[in-house]
């Protein structure tokens, strides 16, 4: 039988949130039973059969002017088309964002993200940690470091390169995410 795959469909201006959605596939690829698939939006017309055929969808975006990139929300547009048919209904969702400021509202970015899966009919998942860093013996190196609860969040320096940030927490962070959701992926799939 073949495996259930978990598809990451993100918009990446300047490769930073690349970044973040590669280390996401690491952490599906930690979970052997699934398939992780990366989908740039930009690929998106050509890869739609992976994202209807997919257990679970992972939307990841940065966050342009305190929302979703417009690149992103294209994207949510364009699955409207899915929407007509509830092609994506019951699958799992999740999501991840990146962004300049420490906040940089991707609060605002993830509930973006959840609202479109709501309207899919989608399950959401979230991030399943405590927040890192909120008491005096915290630090930057701590796992979920920006405390976010609804999805992961990276934040990359705006005047560095996607080699450099976001740094290696959030990118363990945002692993910790797809492992989670190829987890909950077999016990949904499997009904266990
Ligand atoms: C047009 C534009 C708008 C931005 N708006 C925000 C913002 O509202 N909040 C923030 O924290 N960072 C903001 N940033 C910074 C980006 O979120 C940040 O540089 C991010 O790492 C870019 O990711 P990318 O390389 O995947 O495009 C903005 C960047 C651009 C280009």
């Amino acid at each position: 039988m073949s495996k259930p795959v978990v598809a990451i469909v993100y918009h990446s201006g300047y490769g930073h949130t690349k970044a973040v959605a590669e280390s996401v596939l690491a952490g599906i690829k930690e979970v052997d039973a699934v398939e992780g698939v990366l989908v740039s939006v930009d690929e998106v017309d050509e890869k739609w059969d992976v994202l209807d055929g997919a257990a679970a969808i992972i939307f990841g975006a940065p966050i342009y002017m305190g929302n979703v990139s417009a690149g992103f929300q294209a994207f949510a547009e364009k699955s409207s088309k899915r929407w007509f048919e509830m092609k994506w209904k019951d699958k799992l969702a999740a999501g991840f964002v990146n962004s300049g400021a420490q906040n940089g509202d991707k609060h605002q970015g993830i509930h973006a993200m959840f609202g479109l899966s709501q309207q899919h009919g989608m399950v959401w998942v979230g991030l399943g940690l405590h927040p890192g860093n909120n008491n005096s013996k915290g630090s930057l190196e701590d796992l979920n470091r920006l405390g976010g609860f609804a999805g992961a969040y990276a934040q990359s320096n705006i005047d560095e390169g996607p080699d450099v940030v976001p740094p290696a927490t959030d990118r363990r962070t945002a692993a910790h995410l797809g492992r989670r959701v190829a987890e909950a992926t077999l016990r949904w799939t499997r009904g266990a």
